[in-house]
């Protein structure tokens, strides 16, 4: 992909489109500004005040012609599939088009059915002459803690437009229904991500990669030899233990709700954003369930105290274009909590505990503490970077990401 071929000279003349069709909408919205960045007269908090609902508009905004929304009902097995299928073929793909995300129907049920979710806001497409599901945008209520205000916010994820349809201006659209949808249950304010700049990012975070499985990751492109390393010097750089070497370190199970609950609210209690976790909460989000989330706690043997915590959720990703292999087996790190076990430590023991399940890669953001273990457990730094954004809030200093307590899906 050398930067002179007429191929790459189109694709970044696209993206410079793009990037500007991007802000005209983005300046168009009730987010931080880059022009108001610095301007210290402007005061943190909602920008825009709630309208009266009967002043947010009833009906749904206009699709063209040849589109119509659809609610998708995830309980449905049917439109679950629907669902996964236009993720898994049009979803996120790294820059080098090599993988694609892969989320499992399961973990969509999980990510889009917390407590007190909206079916309404699971927000679909459809190409009305063929019925195909071509488009998708959801939200979910989550409460938010800035500083020490909770808000009640929509967690906005898996903007998907098929291949086949892009540049036809569906996401500003599609944004601006499910902006709708999340008004009409009197919500103002909204927390996403994007790997892309848009006004303004509130932080951005590194990705960093831990290899489990060095021998298919060099296999699949994902990483590569280190200078002077062979492959046998590298399998044997990042072998781990069999089993976890905390004393008291166990699976997860209902009856630590209440425990983990405590534990987890008063850590993230530090950080400037954080979710406000219920027991609710907790028992959706951190329970363990096959395939989706993986959660364990360190009970001390001595008091059977509840003093750590540690969780990574599995997301696939699908490789396009490999022999040998279809399907990178991806972890990614989710809450943790060390209150007597070093953070390091505990993170290993997840890491032996990922390899044991055989993930290939342990992937963390630089959010939390995370920066503390990252180097010394051998993680590499990603080429990514995800931005994390609110809707219709301003902080006015970004925050570093050692601030920031969210972890999206
Ligand atoms: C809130 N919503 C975020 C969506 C999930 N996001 C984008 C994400 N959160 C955490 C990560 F740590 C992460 N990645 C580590 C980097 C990585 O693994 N890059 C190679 C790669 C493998 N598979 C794919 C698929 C798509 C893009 C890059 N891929 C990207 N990505």
């Amino acid at each position: 992909n050398d930067d002179s071929s007429l191929e790459s000279i189109v694709r970044r003349f696209q993206d410079s489109m793009s990037s500007v069709k991007r802000h005209k909408f983005w300046e168009t919205q009730p987010v931080g500004q880059f022009k108001d960045v610095g301007d210290t007269s402007l005061p943190d908090g909602s920008i825009e005040l709630p309208t009266p609902l009967s002043e947010v508009k009833q009906e749904p905004y206009n699709l063209p012609s040849p589109y119509e929304w659809t609610t998708c009902d995830m309980d449905s097995e049917e439109t679950c599939t629907e669902v996964y299928i236009l993720l898994k073929n049009n979803y996120v793909e790294d820059d080098e088009n090599l993988f694609r995300f892969n989320y499992s129907k399961e973990f969509l049920r999980w990510a889009l059915r917390p407590p007190g979710y909206y079916k309404s806001w699971h927000i679909g497409v459809r190409a009305k002459a063929s019925k195909k599901l071509v488009a998708f945008i959801t939200g979910v209520p989550a409460r938010i803690r800035v500083r020490n205000e909770i808000v009640k916010m929509a967690e906005i994820n898996f903007l998907c437009v098929h291949k086949k349809l892009r540049s036809k201006r569906l996401a500003p659209v599609m944004i601006k229904e499910v902006t709708r949808r999340v008004h009409l249950e009197n919500i103002w304010q909204a927390a996403y991500t994007a790997g892309v700049v848009l006004p303004t990012p509130i932080t951005t975070c590194q990705y960093w990669h831990r290899s489990l499985n060095p021998k298919k990751l060099i296999e699949v492109g994902f990483s590569r030899l280190g200078a002077r390393m062979t492959m046998s010097r590298t399998i044997k750089l990042y072998k781990l233990p069999d089993s976890p070497v905390t004393p008291g370190f166990r699976k997860m199970e209902l009856r630590d709700v209440s425990a983990v609950t405590r534990l987890l609210r008063n850590y993230l209690s530090q950080f400037v954003v954080s979710p406000d976790f219920d027991e609710n909460d907790v028992q959706h989000w951190l329970l363990p369930t096959e395939d989706v989330v993986d959660s364990y706690l360190v009970e001390s043997p001595e008091t059977h105290d509840i003093t750590d915590f540690c969780s990574f959720y599995a997301l696939p990703s699908s490789i396009l274009g490999n022999q040998n292999y279809s399907i990178l087996k991806a972890a990614y790190s989710y809450y943790n909590v060390s209150t007597k076990t070093p953070l390091f430590q505990l993170m290993n023991d997840a890491l032996i505990v990922a390899k044991r399940k055989d993930f290939d890669v342990f992937n963390a953001l630089d959010v939390m503490h995370n920066e503390s273990f990252l180097k010394e457990l051998k993680f590499g730094p990603g080429d990514g970077q995800l931005h994390y954004y609110l809707y219709n809030y301003r902080i006015r200093n970004a925050l570093r990401p050692s601030e920031l307590g969210l972890v999206l899906l």
